[in-house]
């Protein structure tokens, strides 16, 4: 019996204001390859079936006859139409709606702005990676149907439209309709009339989806005999011999939904205790999402074959970077949502697969350099999360991190390259800590330290204050902030140039400079020292001993996150020629004094900050000019 077609009439919908606007722009931007909209639909048909047979696992009456998934592409080059139509779970009338008039996903206004800011090549990319790919058959579509029927229901629907703002749902008789799933009819545009071209479809979809895994049958024509076109083998079934690096590449492009190769690709087989297989890829460009605040990796789970979810948490934070699956036999195939955060197999999965994984990353650090530098200049600032958030891992980590130090220009080093070239009586790793690498180097803290040949780290991403401070031991060196505390600067040999003995009036001098600076300054600064850090600059800022890293300071202030700042040291230079003037300029004291403030406002300003006080600074500059310029 024929369903209500004639009845119900077509209910128009607008689609909601972010489908319009995106539909706008992919019809309006030139992209290089239109070809990814194929892409997008055989892989949500895909996913269809992969739904179905998940549910089919608590329902097998869903399959009711027709147990095979297959997806079928059907060319009519007479009526110029593409169709793609899955045998999966299919859409009812609401989920026709929510599905294909909104967006879901919460990163798409990210997406239109990079995508309004892109190049063409750019923009077809990251189409795949925010979800919006239904909506890219409008690329080559002047109308789109959509036929669904969702299985184990009744009645089905159509849903209708040219993409142009909006779309119509209205009920469609059974016998128009898929038994069960999804038929996606494209009427191209004049400019895409060659998707209905058999070679060029099946090339098209053996290189972008040749390894979905469901089978693909191609229809030359709309009632001829189909012929299969992919087999649905998955790849990570098969022996790593038997995969060529292309058809890695292009399991990647689907997996990932990016278009670059992969930089490493780790598949193996786990037998024993567990049983499971992984692929899994690091992308040679950092995915989009890398920063996004939930910090979400994407492996995907399955079990037998099946998809199960995306959300299992299969590799640490730290490697969200990372694409790819893992397939396991150990688990049931209904596997809940608390099963999965408590099972104690995924567990150990998860140890197995973190394991292999950093090994490849260690293999590929000792083999090629160069490959590994630029690993590390893509995701060295995600993988140092470990650092602090993986406290079984953390010397493996340390021995994987590179950095800019004061004497490696612009390359990295390792822990082990800096301890290495340690000197003989140092038993720290010195770093620095700042808001860049540029700012660090020039940062008067230093000095001391370079001038005894002493190598410190500049680390200038916010992790990095993070992680500092509960660092373990590296080849039995501690890690110490050349910010913080006395700079434990006397165990090393002087340069050549040190300075002679001081004269007794000299000292006294210095003394007395000390403590007016004491004074003067006791509301800025917990204390004000002479130290042998400065060769160059008159003074410098530093940390208490027992207080927060400098730098670490000014991350939680600006996060709203510190209660009460500490003072800092003053820490001068007795024997830099602006120092000795001043505190030998004991006959001006309102001189000395304004001299104080502008020196300790230089040092704010040397750290990135800004003077205490800037009316009063500007004050005593002008009063020190005048003078100046009179004399
Ligand atoms: N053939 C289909 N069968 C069943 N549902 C479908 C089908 N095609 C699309 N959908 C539904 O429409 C939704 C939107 O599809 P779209 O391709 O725009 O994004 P997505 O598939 O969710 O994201 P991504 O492309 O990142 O996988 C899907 O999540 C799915 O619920």
């Amino acid at each position: 019996m024929s369903t209500a077609t004639a009845e119900k009439p077509a209910e128009a919908h607008v689609f909601e204001a972010d489908v319009a606007r995106l539909l706008h722009m992919m019809v309006h931007s030139v992209y290089s390859d239109k070809d990814v909209f194929l892409r997008e639909l055989v892989s949500n048909a895909a996913d269809a079936c992969e739904k179905l047979r998940y549910e089919a696992i608590s329902t097998p009456s869903l399959l009711a006859g027709d147990p095979d998934a297959r997806i079928m592409l059907v060319l009519d080059a007479d009526n110029n139409r593409l169709v793609i139509e899955d045998n999966g779970i299919g859409m009812s009338r609401a989920e026709l709606i929510e599905a294909l008039g909104t967006i879901a996903r919460s990163g798409t206004r990210a997406f239109m702005e990079r995508i309004e800011a892109s190049k063409a090549a750019e923009g077809a990319q990251l189409i795949g990676q925010f979800g919006v790919g239904f909506y890219s058959s409008f690329m080559v579509a002047e109308r789109v149907d959509v036929a669904s029927r969702k299985g184990g229901e009744d009645e089905a629907w159509l849903w209708s439209s040219d993409g142009k703002g909006s779309y119509e749902v209205r009920p469609l008789d059974l016998a128009d309709a898929p038994t069960r799933g999804t038929r996606i009819t494209l009427h191209l545009m004049e400019d895409a009339k060659d998707y209905t071209r058999r070679g060029k479809v099946e090339a098209i979809v053996k290189q972008q989806s040749g390894h979905v895994p469901v089978p693909i049958m191609l229809y030359d024509k709309p009632d001829e005999k189909p012929a299969q076109i992919t087999d649905g083998t998955a790849l990570w079934t098969k022996s790593k011999n038997d995969i060529t690096k292309e058809e890695y590449a292009d399991f990647y492009h689907g997996v990932s939904g990016q278009y670059d190769d992969p930089s490493l690709t780790v598949h193996f087989r786990a037998e024993g205790r567990h049983e499971y297989t992984t692929l899994a890829f690091v992308p040679t460009t950092p995915p989009f999402d890398l920063f996004d605040p939930d910090r979400k990796g994407r492996m995907k789970l399955y079990v037998k074959r099946i998809f199960i979810t995306d959300d299992a948490e299969l590799l640490p934070r730290y490697l969200r970077f990372v694409r790819g699956l893992v397939d396991t036999s150990d688990l049931p195939l209904n596997v809940s949502r608390e099963m999965i955060q408590e099972s104690p197999i995924l567990a150990a999965i998860r140890k197995g697969v973190t394991n292999r994984v950093l090994s490849a990353i260690e293999k590929q650090a000792k083999d090629d350099a160069d490959a590994y530098q630029t690993f590390w200049n893509n995701f060295g600032i995600v993988l140092k999360e470990g650092l602090y958030d993986d406290y079984e891992r953390k010397s493996q980590l340390l021995g994987l991190a590179r950095f800019r130090t004061t004497t490696s220009g612009e390359n990295q080093r390792s822990l082990a390259d800096y301890v290495k070239d340690a000197k003989p009586e140092q038993n720290a790793i010195y770093y620095l800590t700042g808001s860049s690498v540029e700012q660090l180097r020039v940062s008067p803290q230093l000095e001391g330290f370079k001038a005894r040949g002493i190598e410190v780290l500049l680390l200038a991403d916010p992790v990095d204050s993070f992680w500092v401070m509960n660092a373990p031991e590296f080849e039995g060196k501690s890690f110490k902030s050349v910010s913080q505390g006395a700079a434990d600067l006397a165990q090393f040999a002087k340069p050549e140039s040190a300075e002679e003995e001081k004269t007794p009036e000299a000292k006294a001098e210095i003394s007395g400079f000390v403590a007016l600076a004491k004074e003067q300054l006791r509301d800025d600064v917990s204390d004000v020292v002479a130290s042998d850090r400065l060769t160059e600059s008159a003074v410098c800022l530093v940390a208490s001993e027992s207080g927060y890293d400098r730098q670490l300071e000014k991350i939680l202030a600006g996060a709203g996150q510190l209660q009460a700042a500490s003072k800092p040291v003053l820490e001068i230079n007795p024997d830099h020629i602006l120092i000795k003037a001043i505190a030998s300029a004991g006959s001006s004291p309102a001189l000395q004094q304004d001299a104080v403030h502008l020196l300790y406002d230089q040092a704010r300003i040397l750290d990135g900050d800004k003077p205490a006080d800037p009316r009063a600074f500007a004050e005593r500059m002008g009063r020190l000019f005048e003078k100046a310029l009179k004399a």
